[in-house]
């Protein structure tokens, strides 16, 4: 069975298509990312699996229902934090816990609280009222309310907005062991690409309400363009030589010469020996490689071209 699982699904708000015809599927233990510009339509998709706005057309199905308003089963195995995290102000760390606690009808809601008090390194600031938390602190609160009851599925839109990076690690941490030791299967969004890029198990890369690209950030090296960077004291001289082998070097940005064979790519070692033997040898040799920001960037660019 499917975590998520999404058929055609679409939101249109009058002359605006917000999702269109999504076709998503999550399985059990994925740390999923959706990753898209401002409007992509990410908050929009997380909004119709939560049961908060209905699909034009399509349809959402979650932990292997289809998702309807007011679903306490649902309810009861996802968590989710969505818009700024959201506290009573007055009461404490804990007051909040506990009150969302007697809210699910949980057994033990003190173990629960403390539970998660500790898992989210909250100990320090147990007593603290809520409007007094820092923005880290207060989105370490607002991802306790939503592990309290132990889900089967986190809907997270920008779980890690706000933190420092040592709050970074440790969110990372935390959804990678869920999703890991519990199975529980993580539905995120971020801007943050380098940080999607090691936490995710898959990305989605998300433009205009469609699903542009689906990455397995494992095998993102497969995918990502490669180039080999060559610098020499004579770039000229160099590039005949190069060209002499049957490469095809092209003039850096900044200098030196750029090489996409795949010749070059796999054994740069044979481009130094050939400049060495023609009197020119390389200062810089160094293979470079599209991170997940230039590749998404360089997706989205040719989508809209
Ligand atoms: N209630 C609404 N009424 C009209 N248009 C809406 C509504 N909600 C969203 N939209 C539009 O739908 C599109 C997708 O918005 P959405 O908030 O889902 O994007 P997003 O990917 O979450 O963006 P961001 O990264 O900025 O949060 C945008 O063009 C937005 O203006």
């Amino acid at each position: 069975m499917l975590a998520i699982e999404t058929t055609s699904l679409t939101k249109r708000y009058r002359e605006v298509v917000a999702v269109d015809e999504l076709c998503l599927q999550a399985a059990p233990g994925d740390i999923y990312a959706l990753v898209g510009l401002n409007g992509a339509g990410k908050t929009t998709l997380i909004r119709m699996l939560l049961g908060l706005i209905t699909p034009t057309t399509g349809t959402a199905r979650v932990l292997g229902a289809e998702v309807s308003a007011g679903d306490r089963a649902a309810w009861a195995r996802t968590g989710y934090l969505i818009d700024t995290p959201a506290a009573y102000p007055e009461l404490t760390v804990r007051e909040n816990l506990h009150l969302v606690a007697r809210l699910r009808r949980l057994p033990q809601p003190a173990a629960r609280v403390d539970d998660v008090i500790d898992r989210l390194a909250l100990t320090p600031y147990a007593e603290r009222r809520a409007r007094t938390l820092s923005m880290g602190n207060a989105q370490r609160l607002a991802l306790a309310k939503a592990l309290i009851h132990g889900p089967d599925l986190l809907i997270l839109d920008e779980p890690i907005n706000g933190l420092d990076p040592a709050g970074v690690v440790e969110i990372r941490t935390l959804l990678s062991e869920l999703a890991r030791e519990n199975g529980t299967t993580v539905l995120l969004s971020s801007h943050l690409l380098a940080e999607v890029a090691r936490l995710a198990t898959r990305i989605a890369i998300i433009h205009q309400g469609r699903l542009l690209h689906e990455i397995d950030p494992r095998r993102l090296g497969g995918q990502v363009r490669r180039r080999l960077v060559v610098a020499t004291r004579n770039d000229t001289r160099a590039a005949h030589a190069l060209a002499g082998h049957g490469l095809t070097p092209e003039p850096g940005a900044d200098a030196g010469l750029v090489l996409t064979d795949e010749r070059a790519l796999e054994h740069p070692e044979e481009i130094a020996t050939a400049l060495v033997e023609a009197g020119c040898p390389p200062t810089r040799l160094l293979v470079e490689e599209e991170d997940l920001e230039d590749f998404f960037l360089r997706l989205v660019g040719q989508a809209d071209a």
